[in-house]
């Protein structure tokens, strides 16, 4: 038994018609041969077919071996050439003993009109491709789509520029950052304990439905200034292929603006709300400022609403603030223009409640450099999962960062290094910068030097500074 699935290209022009004829017929049988036809274009508007697209990458994939004629496609959204079938092109597959045949035509070949097989066995091999081989093509063929697709990083438009009717919260830019976890520069066990905890979060599909949690996971990673955090973010996206959506909190003007942006985030994407202690106010001390300008029964109506805060929906202080009514609405008139009022039990409602209903894996990050500021309720467990510290360079994380610039696991002046590094608190960033080569001529030891160098005069500079205290 043979079956000759036929992936139909869409038909530029004369034949449009006749495409359109096709397309609500998705699947066709016929013998000897069973076959099946899949379209490029659907529906009334003739859109591109999410099936189609996942077997063109599935056969991009599988066949490309096999096939001899090639075309080859700068895909829109991809990273690389895409390889596909030429037209007319054939190429076999076997599945479950059962021979596959995948064309590409622009023509749907004449149909035989006669069958060698006998009812009930047709009835098997139909069976096994449309319900299992189908299923598998389109699964991989979407595996496949994601990993190949090119990665975006977002960062939200202020709303002053939203249009109703279009996407326009979000503007996006390739995402292209070379980091990974290897040239990071942190203590090896922690940095292993943080790659398995993302890749077991990435498989964990099942495992979030059995225990009936949304498929999400918060990180909070704080430590001083230049020690890696906006770094180990980009590597955690390379390391599972997900988008990024960098949320600049400050110009979000309220709670409703920030659930409709976290609403039109898609599935394995990374949310990150880089120096969350400088975004939003956490210590309420801006709340005081704006008192002066509520009346005695808003102050109540506020206090009301903040009583009626519940852990899952979103409180009723947020809903005033998108009806306009709020008190909120009162101060705008006296706010600068770049204040946000995002409010902490606003953020914390939708990180818990609606944008975590929504379906796919989501990963939500806060970074800090003061994580004593933080509110507790903002990072209790359960909110933010994984609490990792990034700390000043000591000598395990200067061999990595040695070994990235330098190319060197050795050198007789690491024990130098090793010795100054005990005593001075110095940021990645800074070691980094002291060992990059500035001059092609520069090789190691004129790098290991300087670093030498600063470390000392950063030593002086610290004991000075104590004694003066
Ligand atoms: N742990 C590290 N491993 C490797 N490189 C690092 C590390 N920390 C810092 N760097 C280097 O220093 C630069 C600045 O680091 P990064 O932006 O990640 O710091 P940060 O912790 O996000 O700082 P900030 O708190 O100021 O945002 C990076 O481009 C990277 O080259
Ligand atoms: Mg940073």
């Amino acid at each position: 038994m043979f079956i000759y699935a036929m992936f139909q290209q869409y038909f530029p022009y004369e034949l449009r018609g006749h495409a359109h004829k096709y397309t609500q017929k998705l699947v066709t049988y016929f013998y000897p041969y069973i076959q099946i036809t899949f379209h490029e274009l659907t529906g009334e508007k003739l859109k591109r077919s999410d099936a189609y697209f996942a077997i063109q990458n599935y056969l991009a994939d599988h066949t490309t071996a096999t096939a001899k004629r090639l075309k080859a496609d700068v895909v829109k959204g991809s990273k690389s050439l895409v390889l596909t079938m030429d037209d007319h092109e054939q190429v076999m597959e076997e599945f479950q003993g059962i021979k596959i045949w995948w064309s590409s035509n622009k023509n749907t070949p004449k149909r035989p009109s006669f069958s060698f097989y006998p009812k009930t066995e047709e009835r098997r091999y139909r069976d096994a491709i449309t319900k299992s081989y189908i299923d598998k093509v389109l699964k991989d063929g979407k595996a496949i789509a994601v990993r190949n697709r090119e990665r975006k990083l977002y960062t939200n438009n202020p709303s002053d520029s939203w249009y109703e009717y279009q996407s326009t919260k979000w503007s996006h830019v390739q995402f292209e950052h070379p980091a990974n976890f290897e040239t990071l520069a942190m203590a090896e066990n922690e940095k292993e304990a943080v790659k398995n905890d993302l890749i077991k979060f990435s498989k964990g599909k099942e495992y979030y439905t059995k225990i009936g949690k949304p498929w999400k996971r918060g990180y909070l990673l704080y430590g001083p200034p230049g020690t890696g955090k906006s770094t180990m973010i980009a590597a955690m996206a390379n390391l599972l292929d997900y988008d990024i959506y960098d949320l600049e909190l400050t110009t979000v003007k309220d709670n409703s603006e920030l659930r409709k942006l976290l609403i039109e985030t898609t599935s394995k994407s990374i949310i990150i709300i880089e120096d969350i202690d400088c975004s939003i106010d956490l210590t309420g001390q801006r709340r005081k400022e704006k008192k002066k300008y509520e009346s005695s029964s808003q102050r109540k109506k506020k206090k009301k609403a903040k009583k009626k805060t519940t852990k899952k929906g979103e409180s009723e202080e947020e809903k005033e603030g998108e009806d306009g009514n709020g008190d909120e609405e009162v101060e705008s008139e006296d706010e600068t223009e770049s204040s946000s009022k995002v409010t902490l039990s606003g953020l914390l409602n939708i990180i818990d409640g609606i944008w975590s209903a929504s379906g796919g894996e989501r990963v939500i990050i806060f970074t800090t450099n003061h994580v004593e500021k933080l509110d507790e309720a903002l990072i209790r467990k359960g909110r933010m999962d994984k609490h990792i510290e990034l700390s000043y360079c000591d000598f395990e994380g200067f061999k990595v960062l040695a070994k990235n610039y330098l190319s060197i696991e050795t050198h007789p002046l690491f024990e130098v290094v090793r010795g100054l590094l005990e005593k001075t608190k110095v940021s990645p960033a800074d070691v980094a910068e002291s060992l990059m080569q500035k001059a092609v001529e520069e090789d190691a030891d004129i790098c290991l030097n300087r670093l030498i160098r600063d470390l000392e005069s950063k030593s002086a500079k610290e004991g000075e500074q104590s004694k003066e205290a």
